[in-house]
């Protein structure tokens, strides 16, 4: 029965050989590996994934698309909401490292990312197609007008590269929007520091881009009478990632 794409869901179905291939390719999965996709849909990229690597979980949120996947028997089909998937436990319950793939749904793209960012450690790499403006907030470099909270948060624990500019004509429907494909590699040993305490310093950094640090976040800088090496005559926008990772791990508790 043909499926109608439902808005709701975020579906715009890859419908172009090619751009399938060349992302296949990207991703070269191989037999053993634990390979996961997010939103396999009608299967454009699950068949080529799961020829490659024999076996594959999908996780699907929509309730028909996962009754059709789950009537093959090389597809673990979890019917969930991605946003409620453990995925340390899923790493903790495969073979090895995770390797996550998935042509993503771009209403809850940011927050598939950030749901991810905990599990970074049990993963091998992720490769997503996303909003290609999505992308490239995430590999801005400092100076820039992408560079924000999204490329702080995300370049802590990943080295981040655009690897594929994708047109809407690759998809059925279109999406309103150009599309890429960004590769993202955990860093093995990210600086420990307090996820909730960074995203709180670079939020409110952020939410005032223009102005100088050292009034956006004068309640850390003066509550722990921080006087190390963090310029605050700065704005946030001119601050290097490691320069807030090393800001984070100086206001942790035991850490100074
Ligand atoms: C952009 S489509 C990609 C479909 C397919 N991978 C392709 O490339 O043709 C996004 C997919 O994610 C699924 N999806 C949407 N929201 C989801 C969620 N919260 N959790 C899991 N899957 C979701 C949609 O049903 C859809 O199959």
């Amino acid at each position: 029965m043909k499926h109608i794409a439902r808005k709701r869901f975020g579906q715009h179905f890859l419908s172009d050989a090619a751009v399938v291939d060349a992302i296949v390719g990207l991703i070269d999965p191989r037999p053993g590996q634990a390979l996961v996709e997010i939103g396999p849909g009608l299967g454009a990229m699950t068949d080529p994934l799961v020829a490659r690597c024999e076996h594959l979980t999908v996780v699907e949120l929509d309730r028909d698309l996962a009754a059709r996947l789950r009537r093959r028997a090389e597809l673990q089909v979890i019917e969930s909401d991605v946003l409620r998937v453990d995925f340390a436990a899923l790493a903790m319950a495969s073979a090895g490292r995770l390797r996550i793939v998935g042509n993503l749904p771009y209403n809850i793209s940011t927050p598939i990312l950030f749901h991810l960012l905990p599990a970074a450690a049990q993963v091998e790499d992720q490769h997503f197609m996303l909003q290609k403006e999505v992308v490239e907030r995430m590999a801005a470099a400092p100076c820039s007008k992408d560079y924000g909270r999204l490329s702080v948060m995300l370049q802590w624990r990943y080295d981040i590269e655009s690897v594929l500019d994708v047109p809407p004509e690759a998809f059925e429907p279109p999406p309103r929007v150009n599309s890429a494909v960004v590769r993202m590699l955990p860093f093995p040993a990210p600086p420990a520091v307090d996820a909730a305490l960074l995203g709180e310093l670079v939020a409110t950094a952020f939410s005032q881009r223009r102005k100088l640090l050292r009034h956006t976040l004068g309640k850390w800088l003066d509550a722990r009478e921080f006087s190390g090496t963090f310029d605050t005559q700065r704005r946030a926008e001119e601050v290097p990632v490691a320069d807030y990772l090393a800001l984070a791990l100086a206001l942790t508790p035991g850490e100074r």
